[in-house]
């Protein structure tokens, strides 16, 4: 399995600094190419990512997460590793667990409010980088978005964000049960600063798995479902998983913070959907509705 290095390789992922001027033509033609586009040199304080790694690490290995367990109506709260996800088309349980984050949801008294100005700077950010998309996408396409991509998720109560905890491995785990099976992502992008450990990888157009440029510091961004929905597949929603550790790593927990982009629920996104009724298929199939 090969690393994509974008400065050897032009087919790969590209590290675009947020300074650059060049920045918002080269990462939309990451995204166009790979459905992926890192940003170094990004607004977001590193310490205050870091924060809401110790903070939640130390949240998910006590036992007060068990008192926000998961709203089945409003998937706000706690989800456990015993409920966790199965990816559309697995069979087997990811192993991890995970806290969703909604503005209006419920939210830790045992942690600071981080997370919380994590989801502020990191939406106010994703606006920009939508801005970015839209200005560098062909008009042909953009003609197609109802309204501009960064209005679609101004104020939205359904952006989400994630708050993951991969436990350490056991050797008990049910054989071929991975981190996170291969999926897709559901909404317009995602945000996802580089976790403490490795492991995420997409899947290239040519079909082999290759990791994802991850430095400590960066955020990785990818497309999602809706966005491939709204631009008519212009983006593709690429396949990406988070692979077991092996040695050393598996004795870690591995955390990440992914911002699901989720536009209000009655932004139509094409002649097909709204927001709202696609997300809602999606979470059928995924079994969590
Ligand atoms: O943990 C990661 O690095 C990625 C997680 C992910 O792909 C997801 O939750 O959709
Ligand atoms: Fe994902």
């Amino acid at each position: 399995m090969d690393t994509i290095d974008p400065t050897t390789s032009r087919d790969g992922v590209a590290a675009v600094s947020y300074k650059d001027p060049a920045a918002p033509a080269l990462f939309t033609d990451s995204l166009h190419r790979t459905g992926f586009g890192v940003v170094r040199d990004h607004p977001i304080p590193q310490a205050l990512v870091e924060q809401v790694y110790a903070e939640w690490l130390d949240f998910f290995d006590g036992d007060a997460k068990h008192a926000y367990a998961f709203d089945k109506a409003k998937h706000d709260g706690f989800f456990s590793s015993a409920v966790s996800e199965t990816a559309k088309g697995n069979t087997k349980r990811d192993l991890k667990e995970f806290f969703h984050v909604f503005p209006w949801g419920r939210y830790p008294a045992e942690v600071s409010d981080a997370a919380r100005r994590y989801y502020a700077l990191a939406s106010e950010f994703a606006g920009e980088l939508l801005s970015w998309v839209e200005a560098h996408t062909p008009p042909e396409v953009s003609a197609k978005f109802t309204m501009p991509l960064a209005s679609m998720i101004d104020a939205s109560p359904a952006t989400l964000l994630r708050i993951l905890r991969y436990p350490p491995l056991t050797g008990e785990e049910e054989p071929g049960a991975v981190r996170a099976a291969a999926h897709e992502d559901i909404n317009l992008l995602t945000v996802l600063p580089a976790s403490n450990e490795r492991g995420l990888q997409l899947l290239t157009a040519s079909g082999e798995w290759a990791d994802v440029p991850s430095d400590f510091g960066t955020l990785v961004i990818n497309v999602g479902d809706m966005l491939q929905e709204a631009s008519g597949g212009f983006y593709k929603s690429t396949t990406h998983r988070v692979v077991n550790p092996s040695g050393e790593g598996a004795r870690r927990s591995r955390v990440s913070i992914p911002l699901f982009l989720q536009p209000r629920p009655e932004v139509v996104l094409s002649e097909r959907y709204t927001a709202e009724s696609y997300l809602d298929e999606r979470l059928r199939q995924l079994g969590v509705k």
